[in-house]
């Protein structure tokens, strides 16, 4: 039987109609959710992330703005602007789009970031009370896939979850959170040696490589729950996730689309954690 498809697009509509509800409640009691993204260089990709944030804060009333910031910034520089934004009352969340130029340490920025403004998620302190099971601002896309996979309905407790990549903003944080759901969690990576004995033992399978149609219908098991985080560009120019979804969709039970599946999910999480942090800072 054919794979029903999870177009996250459909999901994030959902949502961000009722975070519109949330910010409406929230103006009502004098809070303005604002976010503000910094953006260094020209990567067309992120820019077009970046506009697509501003435009689904737009979408739910969040107050939003964008610093765009020359390649040539220095790493000091960078900095000096998280701080002022840590003191801004009107900011309550702060992004700074990756990858950053090679001259700045990534870690560095994120650091410097307030934990309580991190709508990345990102920043050791949200990072480890989320692998405690504490409240925190959660990883967005990571957060995104939890939410697609609770929304086909499936219990998540007790199955096998399998997740390929072991990136800081994809594989660990997703990991942790199927974890904190009473998963059994395997994660896989590059290193990992006969990878499909790991995806054909999967109910559910993340596939965070980015490596464009590395996972075929061989490599899963029937009715399996199929979430395809890959953003791969290939030389056509066509957009393709990291699986083979002609072919995976004739076996998996639920399989995401690229574009149109997690990608969307991603931002709506960024608008949910500046409600979130919104909130918390007016307590
Ligand atoms: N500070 C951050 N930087 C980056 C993050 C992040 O979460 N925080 N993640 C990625 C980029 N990203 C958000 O920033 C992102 C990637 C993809 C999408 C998306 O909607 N993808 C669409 C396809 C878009 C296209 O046509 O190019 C989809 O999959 O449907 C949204 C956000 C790295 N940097």
């Amino acid at each position: 039987m054919a794979a029903t498809i999870l177009y996250g697009k459909e999901i994030a509509k959902d949502i961000r109609e009722q975070l519109a509800g949330e910010v409406a409640e929230l103006k009502q009691n004098g809070i303005v959710p604002g976010l503000t993204v910094v953006l260094v260089g020209d990567d067309p990709a992120s820019h077009s992330y970046v506009r697509g944030k501003a435009r689904g804060c737009e979408e739910v009333g969040i107050r939003s703005e964008i610093i765009y910031k020359d390649a040539s910034i220095t790493e000091k520089e960078l900095l000096e602007i998280v701080y002022q934004l840590n003191e801004n009352p009107n900011v309550h969340g702060i992004l700074v789009q990756l990858p950053l130029p090679a001259h700045i340490s990534e870690k560095a920025v994120i650091e410097a970031i307030s934990s309580e403004k991190d709508v990345d998620g990102f920043h050791p302190v949200n990072v480890g009370n989320m692998m405690i099971g504490y409240d925190s601002l959660l990883p967005c896309t990571a957060n995104g896939v939890v939410e697609l996979i609770k929304r086909t309905g499936m219990t998540i407790e007790g199955k096998h979850a399998v997740v390929i990549g072991r990136s800081n903003i994809v594989g660990k944080p997703v990991s942790y959170l199927l974890q904190r759901e009473n998963a059994t969690v395997t994660m896989c990576h590059s290193r990992t040696v006969d990878l499909p004995s790991y995806t054909r033992q999967a109910d559910i399978l993340i596939v965070a490589a980015g490596k464009a149609h590395m996972i075929g219908k061989e490599d899963v098991k029937p009715g399996a729950v199929v979430i395809d985080v890959g953003v791969n560009r290939i030389e056509s120019g066509k957009l393709v996730g990291d699986v083979r979804f002609d072919e995976v969709k004739e076996v998996a039970s639920y399989l995401t689309p690229v574009p149109g599946g997690v990608g969307p999910m991603t931002i709506t999480m960024l608008l949910k954690n500046t409600i979130e942090a919104a909130r918390n800072l007016a307590r």
